[in-house]
Order: C-alpha cells, then structure tokens, then sequence
C-alpha cells in the first residue's frame, strides 16, 4: 500500500508535465502559467510525502488504541472473596544465625527430622546455618484440617525414608501448640530406637499446651495467636508469605 503510494507520488509530476506540455502546444495554456502551477505542485509535495511517511506510524497508533480498548472492555476474570482473611501487619524478619546442637557436651552428627509442611522453609533456613555432619529426612503429620483447632488426631501422612537407629535425632517444627504433634511423633520415632531425640520450634505457644513435652530448643516464645506465613498455612495458604503473621478475622 506504502509503496504504491510513494510510486504515485513520484510519477505525479511526470503526468502532469506531459498533460500541460500538450495543453501549451495546443494553445489552451501558457508557458507561464505552466511553471507556476509546478512552483505549486513543489510547495505541495513535501506536505504530502510527510503525511505518507506517517502511515505506518498512525497504523501502529490505531493498533495499540485498539489493544487498549479491548484490555479495558476484558471481564474481571479474578474475584475478590467476599469474606477476605485478615491479616496483622507484622513488619520483622527472621533471621538465623550462630546455631548448634550438642548431645551430652559432645559435637556429633545429627540426623535433623523436618516435620511438614509446615517447617520447610524453617528447616531450609536452619540447615544452612548449621557446621558440621548434617542428614535430613522429612515425616509428614497432619492434625489441624482447615481449622484454627487441632481436631486431636494426628495423622501420619508420610514416614521417614531413613534408619534412625542410633542416631542422634533433631525434630524440627514450625510451631508447638496443643503439643500433641510432637507428642505423637516422640513415640512414633523412640520405636525406631535413636540414640537420643531433641525438639527444635521456632515458634512456641506453650499457655496451649494439653500435654507435657519437654522442648529443647526454641526460637521465639509467643502469645495465643493463630499464625501463618513462613511456610505456616491457614487451609493451606500463606505459607509462602516471607514474614510471619497472625490471623486477626476469618
Ligand atoms: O502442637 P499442635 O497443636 O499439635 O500443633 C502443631 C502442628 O500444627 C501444624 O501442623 P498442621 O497439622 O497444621 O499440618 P501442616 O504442618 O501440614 O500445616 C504445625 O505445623 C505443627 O506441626
Ligand atoms: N497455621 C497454624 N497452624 C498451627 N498449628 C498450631 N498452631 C498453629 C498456628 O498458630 N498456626
């Protein structure tokens, strides 16, 4: 289209040169007038091949207008629930540092047990901080559903895939509530006869508590409040939030 106009653009002065020599000969028109209608027609083609060479940018102009309108004139295809989860603003970080077991005064190997899902982004933190032997297995346990309250059975969902006999175990949580996860697994690992087994939380609740267990290490102590982020769910979301918070109203 572009170049079939500029090819008649150019020929245009050719034509008309050629129609006004015969209307000159023929005595209809005068030398005269001849050349100022082509000091006209000169004037009037820098205009006309500036217009031209602005095509393709009013296209261009004309086919993102359209995109722009089709965007806006796009349904909403993601609702907002009508019921959103509230959560408290909570603006620090975790950070881990300087961290080490020990077993009876004595630097040996451990055998950390991440219990998930909700420690796995616990664990990853924690093992990178620690020096020395290291091995990791994961046991999978479930007793909340998709509610604030422990509905009081534990399920275990996935076993270790590793012989623990004899080896000295570091339970991994995200948080100790009620107790009776831990209480649980502390059972369910003694029959797999570890040489000695500690708990490491970080984070603890323990005016919760509806058992007695004995935990080690622990991060942060905190108040009874229902906590997400950090790998830590409600109903399964959140967990990917980087920072900690608490559930005001769901
Ligand atoms: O002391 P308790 O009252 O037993 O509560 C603690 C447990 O609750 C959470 O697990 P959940 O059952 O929600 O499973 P998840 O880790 O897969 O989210 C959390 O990760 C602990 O394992
Ligand atoms: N997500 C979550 N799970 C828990 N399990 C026990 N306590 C809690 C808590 O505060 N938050």
């Amino acid at each position: 289209m572009l170049a079939s106009v500029n090819v008649l653009s150019d020929m245009t002065p050719f034509i008309v040169a050629i129609v006004a020599s015969l209307f000159v000969i023929d005595g209809s028109l005068t030398v005269g007038s001849l050349i100022a209608f082509f000091a006209y027609v000169d004037k009037m083609r820098s205009p006309v091949a500036a217009l031209v060479n602005a095509y393709p940018a009013i296209t261009e102009g004309s086919v993102a207008l359209n995109r722009l309108f089709t965007f806006f004139s796009t349904p909403q295809t993601i609702q907002e629930k009508a019921n959103p989860v509230i959560l408290k603003q909570f603006t620090h970080s975790i950070k881990l540092n300087k961290v080490s077991f020990s077993y009876d005064g004595k630097d040996e190997s451990i055998f950390l047990i991440v219990v998930l899902k909700g420690s796995f982004v616990f664990a990853a933190d924690l093992i990178r901080e620690i020096k020395g032997d290291v091995k990791v297995d994961f046991i999978s346990v479930s007793s909340y559903s998709d509610q604030t309250e422990t509905t009081g059975k534990v399920k275990l969902l996935k076993d270790l895939d590793t012989d623990i006999t004899n080896k000295n175990v570091v339970v991994v949580e995200d948080i100790i509530d009620s107790g009776l996860t831990l209480h649980f697994l502390r059972d369910h690992l003694n029959m797999h006869k570890p040489k000695q087994i500690k708990i490491c939380t970080l984070l603890d609740k323990p005016e919760r508590r509806r058992v007695e267990l004995p935990v080690d290490y622990v991060g942060f102590v905190i108040p009874d409040e229902f906590i997400v982020g950090y790998g830590i769910d409600f109903a399964q979301m959140y967990r990917n939030l980087p920072y900690i918070a608490t559930v005001e109203e769901y």
